[in-house]
């Protein structure tokens, strides 16, 4: 791994009693776009702001390029912020806005301003909007000219706050791609913080999902897709069955009473655990073919596939997400493959979570 440009070591924020930050370590390379996903108030913001220098951590170390900057103030750091509201000069127009930054650092001359600002206007698809005024732009043009005003200063990391967040489905769909693109072209690091799943999942090549102050997994949004280490994680991303079952032993875990072929090792024999299933993995066939049955309860159509709930003897609620309609009131069978089984411990941290991962991986392959 390269040196990383940011590493946070064991980062605490205090705000009175209330411990907002509970220890965070994460470690952001060059030229990646990371994502901090989690719940409204779990301390994303509070991260970036702690990065930008426009909050203090109460304990642990922010280094940039190896360097400890804790004391360094927020205008000499190499980083800059798109907020969420934009924060643009309403009495200033675009060409002014995004040169203001540039201006104040008074290196430039007058025409290397301009060539600067023309070039970041171009690289998020504002050319010739330069003379309007900020009120004569939608949403997304304004939220293109705050990321322009911030890209023109040339930091080394861009700080992104829910940029898209008050932008309509369809738009917010554009500027994903346009900002995945744009990282890839300046090839500066993207820390992009939100609390939509499917936005972190789409456009990271990296998420930490948080949750009360803690980092609770990190990782490529297929790793954690597919492998979540906790009933959290699993919930949070993606839709998901969870029941609760028993570890019988490597590569074999009991649930709603049956035992089934897996493809998770390393656990205790008996050993509880959460068992996790995506709706998208279940295929639905006749009861005598089934793993196991259920009876059809409801069913919503989503376009692309209909999103059935099911429940088994044991009322447990299950979500299939079917190609084909479903009957409410008929019984049926569900099939998966072992592989689709994905098993969590009750109390394992991410670093006994990938040690296993990793000792385990040739197991896992053999029974896939
Ligand atoms: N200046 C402050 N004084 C006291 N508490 C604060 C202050 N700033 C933030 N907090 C608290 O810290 C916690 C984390 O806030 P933060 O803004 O980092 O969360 P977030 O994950 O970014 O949430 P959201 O998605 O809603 O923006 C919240 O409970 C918030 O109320």
């Amino acid at each position: 791994m390269t040196e990383p440009i940011i590493r946070l070591k064991n980062i605490h924020k205090r705000y009175g009693d209330t411990e907002v930050l509970k220890g965070i370590n994460i470690e952001l390379e060059e030229g990646k776009f990371y994502t901090l996903l989690g719940p409204s108030g779990c301390g994303k913001t509070t991260i970036l702001r702690i990065i930008a220098g426009f909050t203090d951590a109460t304990e642990g170390d922010v280094l940039f390029d190896g360097q400890r900057i804790n004391d360094l103030p927020a205008n000499k750091r190499k980083v800059n912020t798109v907020f969420q509201d934009y924060a643009l000069f309403p009495h200033m127009n675009v060409n002014e806005n995004v040169a203001f930054g540039l201006r104040m650092q008074n290196q430039l001359s007058k025409a290397e301003i301009k060539t600067r600002v023309q070039d970041a206007l171009a690289s998020v698809q504002l050319q010739g909007y330069g003379e309007r005024a900020i009120s004569e732009l939608s949403g997304g043009q304004q939220q293109r000219v705050a990321i322009a005003r911030a890209i023109v200063l040339k930091p080394r990391m861009l700080l992104l706050d829910e940029p898209l967040s008050a932008l309509d489905a369809k738009l917010r769909r554009d500027m994903q791609y346009e900002l995945r693109d744009l990282q890839q072209s300046l090839g500066i690091t993207f820390l992009f913080v939100t609390h939509d799943q499917e936005e972190a999942l789409a456009m990271s090549d990296d998420i930490f999902v948080m949750n009360t102050g803690l980092v609770l997994q990190s990782g490529t949004p297929v790793d954690i897709y597919d492998e979540p280490i906790n009933h959290f994680v699993a919930d949070f991303i993606g839709e998901s069955n969870i029941l609760s079952g028993t570890m019988i032993k490597d590569y074999e875990v009991e649930f709603v009473g049956k035992q089934f072929e897996c493809a998770d090792a390393g656990m205790k024999p008996n050993e509880p655990v959460e068992v996790v299933l995506r709706p998208e993995d279940l295929d639905i066939t006749t009861p005598e073919q089934g793993k196991l049955t259920v009876t059809i309860d409801s069913q919503l159509f989503r376009g692309d596939y209909h999103e059935i709930v099911a429940y088994d003897e044991d009322q447990n609620e299950w979500l299939i997400h079917s190609t084909n309609p479903a009957v409410a009131g008929q019984k049926v069978g569900l099939t998966f493959e072992p592989y689709d089984i994905h098993v969590m411990r009750l109390h394992e941290s991410e670093e006994e979570f990938d040690a296993r991962l990793e000792k385990y991986e040739d197991g896992e392959e053999a029974h896939t």
